[in-house]
């Protein structure tokens, strides 16, 4: 590239990466996360439960697609999972300024720069994903040209700074659902949609107990879900009532500590398209996507929860259900976008549950 200028890329145990900027030559901290993804940055990037990390990709070369343009689709975008690039910086091994697809409208350096979010490339992404796997996750931060502090995210409450303020309608099907938008991807809305659904988005500490609806959703967000004491408070009210709940990710979380259960940072991680789930009491496994940093800590369920999903990797709790009422949840994505779209069929189970309790009433 033309007039290339070096950056470093620090992180909190003193490792140091030269290499070249791309996208807005500027500083950004952050915690470094990975995802073993061989696809789908444009998906990635404006996921809102990136907010606050730098992106380290381990697949060899990235940009070559380049970036679409925007497209709507009944007022949210089609295309992108959110209005705007949420993550810190984005950290690659081959950077492509050339690119070639037919729905291309710019480069991936371009776009950055459009947000002002510094990329570096020239890094060995797989060294520096094994350092984060055996470390675990770190703060870090690149530097162009000024110092920055390092600066953890997982303090702060990343749900609050990416939650809408207005409550927002979409759709007009049977089925009247609140979906709790801690930092929603636009593909859940969009699943909804594709059903027989009327939505209503509303902010993540609003009071939807006061709302008339059929089904709540709870979506997914960036930082620690401890920090959303509003909505699990909200959450515990629903709870007490028999109107189905669905979470995803995020909303997993939340619906574990409004159980009164109890969630864990994991070391480095679940990011990547092809993570293998065990649907509790058979034998089968989905391949999902997936974007986490906690967890919950499944031996700290009540006795009325049990684990949903495995983690076939780790072992971990990939989802929870409630023994008797029509409350579940995936830490994995089912709506995808990017991976595998394997699991979207929990999205008819929920509406399937909604219409039962309807017909119940
Ligand atoms: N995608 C999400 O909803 C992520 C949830 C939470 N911020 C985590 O990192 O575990």
């Amino acid at each position: 590239m033309e007039n290339a200028k070096s950056v470093k890329l620090i992180l909190e145990d003193g490792t140091e990466i030269e290499g070249t900027s791309f996208g807005a030559f500027t500083s950004a901290a952050g915690e470094v996360v990975f995802s073993t993804a061989m696809t789908g940055y444009p998906e990635n990037l404006t996921d809102p439960s990136f907010a606050g990390q730098i992106l380290v990709l381990t697949y060899p070369m990235v940009g070559n697609y380049g970036v679409p343009g925007e497209e709507l689709y009944e007022s949210i975008s089609k295309i992108f999972e959110s209005d705007k690039i949420h993550i810190a910086g984005l950290v690659v091994n081959y950077y492509s300024e050339e690119h070639s697809h037919w729905n291309a409208a710019k480069s991936l350096g371009d776009w950055l720069k459009e947000y002002n979010i510094p990329g570096i490339f020239g890094v060995d992404t797989r060294m520096l994903t094994k350092i984060l796997r055996e470390k675990g996750a770190m703060l870090g931060k690149i530097v162009a040209e000024d110092d920055v502090a390092l600066h953890d995210p997982n303090q702060d409450n990343l749900v609050a700074q990416v939650s809408p303020t207005e409550v927002q309608h979409y759709g007009s099907g049977q089925h009247k659902i609140v979906l709790v938008d801690c930092g929603t991807k636009t593909n859940i809305i969009r699943c909804f949609l594709q059903r027989d659904v009327e939505l209503i988005r509303v902010p993540w500490d609003y009071d939807f107990t006061t709302l008339d609806y059929d089904g709540l959703f709870l979506s997914n967000g960036p930082g620690d879900p401890k920090m959303c004491e509003p909505t699990i408070q909200h959450l515990q009210t629903a709870l007490g009532q028999d109107k189905p709940i669905f979470g995803i990710c995020l909303g997993s979380q939340l619906m574990g500590l409004a159980a009164g259960g109890d969630t864990f940072k994991l070391k480095y991680g679940h990011r990547s398209h092809n993570q293998p789930v065990l649907l509790s009491g058979t034998k089968r496994s989905y391949i999902t996507s997936q974007n986490h940093g906690f967890a919950v800590d499944t031996d700290t369920l009540p006795a009325e929860w049990e684990m949903l999903f495995e983690n076939l990797n780790d072992g971990t709790c990939e989802g929870i259900r409630h023994k008797t009422k029509p409350f579940f949840s995936t830490q994995f994505h089912p709506e995808a976008a990017g991976g595998p779209e394997d699991t979207e069929y929990l999205f008819d189970d929920f509406l399937k549950a909604v219409a039962e309790y309807k017909a119940a009433k």
